[in-house]
């Protein structure tokens, strides 16, 4: 596929958000609440981790897959667009993170 983008992903979620739970994954996941759906996140985070670690190439393309969803989900739970975290990632492009680390710290 070419072209596909998380905005899609965020509007395939949002469509999918009002469906029975018994027939989406993602209705199932919103219905149970946003602690449910970060624990998944969190679940699919450290999946991720492993195979980072572990250099396997195709398992780290398909947990980060599951990564990049189910944070769309976590923040569908909690009313926050992809486009506000875009703004901040954006923003931050006005400086080097290693500037932004040390403004942090002090
Ligand atoms: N990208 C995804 C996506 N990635 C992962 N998953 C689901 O995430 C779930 C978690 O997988 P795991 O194997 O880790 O967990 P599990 O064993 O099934 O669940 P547990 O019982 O362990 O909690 C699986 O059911 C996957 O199918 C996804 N489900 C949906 N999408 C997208 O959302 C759209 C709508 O899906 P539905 O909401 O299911 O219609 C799909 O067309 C896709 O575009």
């Amino acid at each position: 596929m070419t072209g596909f983008t998380l905005a899609d992903l965020e509007a395939r979620i949002a469509e999918r958000a009002s469906a029975s739970p018994e027939e989406s994954w993602t209705a199932k996941l919103i219905a149970a609440g946003p602690e449910r759906a970060a624990k998944k996140f969190g679940e699919e985070a450290v999946e991720a981790v492993i195979a980072a670690v572990k250099g396997d190439r195709a398992e780290l393309i398909a947990e980060s897959a599951d990564v990049l969803y189910h944070l769309l989900v976590v923040l569908k739970s909690r009313d926050i667009a992809l486009q506000d975290v875009l703004s901040q990632l954006e923003a931050r492009t006005a400086r080097s993170g290693l500037a932004e680390k040390a403004a942090r710290s002090g």
